[in-house]
């Protein structure tokens, strides 16, 4: 598989490693606004960029007609644009906020949870992710993905920052040393309190993600989701 990425951070740079490892070969590596990458040239893009530039990318490649993998976060107030796009010009896109097969399942876990839970009165749910110091955006996107779980399963009718005021499912956000990313969902009562807790050791499990993914919607036409890639509709 011929890969451009658009990002070369921390996770562009273990995809680079991951991807030559398991005999894919990166065709670009692109780290700051171009305007004129060799996008014919790849197979599928895979974006880790940062949060002002995810968009543009998405948009470049879906207009050269190359598949797109989405990882950053932090950039969704133009996702419906992006769909749309992909729409226009016959592509095909893959957003997730967390690539894992853990926090996938976490994700499914979450949901299960959140249904459950509507049996049980006087629970209330609270949500912290703990994420390294150079994250720019927050809440994660891995915190807003499990907060519309929760939100779609049960009566909340919203999610917010939890030093935000009004009502909806509180988030907080934690940024301390070099965490790759930890995720607890909290649902307390006067006489007790159940957590599920997601912890990343490192950053190899998005990476490897993101390359399945990308392997998986090359020849695809659409939006999807990690939802179709490791088929848990
Ligand atoms: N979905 C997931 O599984 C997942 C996992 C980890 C990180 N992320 C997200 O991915 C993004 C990147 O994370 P990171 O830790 O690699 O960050 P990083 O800051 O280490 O890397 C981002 C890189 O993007 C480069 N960049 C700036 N402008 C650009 C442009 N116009 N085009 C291409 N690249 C550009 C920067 O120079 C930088 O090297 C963040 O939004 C993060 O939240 C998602
Ligand atoms: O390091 C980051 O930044 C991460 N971002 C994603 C998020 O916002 O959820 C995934 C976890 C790591």
């Amino acid at each position: 598989m011929k890969i451009g990425l658009f990002g070369y951070g921390k996770m562009g740079q273990l995809l680079d490693k991951l991807a030559t490892e398991q005999g894919d070969e990166i065709v670009a590596r692109i780290d700051g606004p171009d305007s004129d990458p060799p996008l014919d040239q790849m197979d599928v893009a895979i974006d880790f960029s940062l949060p002002e530039s995810a968009f543009d990318n998405i948009s470049l490649c879906l207009k050269a007609g190359v598949p797109v993998v989405s990882g950053t976060t932090g950039w969704l107030d133009r996702y419906e644009e992006a769909v749309a796009l992909c729409g226009e010009t016959g592509g095909a896109l893959l957003y997730a906020s967390n690539f894992s097969l853990g926090v996938n399942l976490f994700f499914a876990l979450n949901e299960q949870l959140a249904r459950l839970m509507q049996n049980a009165p006087g629970y209330a749910v609270h949500l912290e992710e703990t994420h390294h110091i150079h994250k720019l955006d927050a809440p994660s996107g891995t915190a807003i993905t499990l907060a519309e779980g929760v939100v779609e399963n049960s009566d909340y009718p919203a999610w917010k920052p939890e030093e935000a005021p009004g009502l909806g499912l509180p988030i907080r956000s934690i940024r301390e040393g070099e965490v790759p990313g930890t995720h607890v969902v909290s649902w307390s009562s006067p006489v007790d309190r159940i957590d599920i807790t997601h912890t990343a050791h490192n950053r190899e499990g998005f990476a490897r993600g993101a390359l399945f993914a990308a392997s998986w919607l090359v020849g695809k036409q659409g939006v999807f989701s990690m939802k179709d890639v490791l088929n848990l509709r």
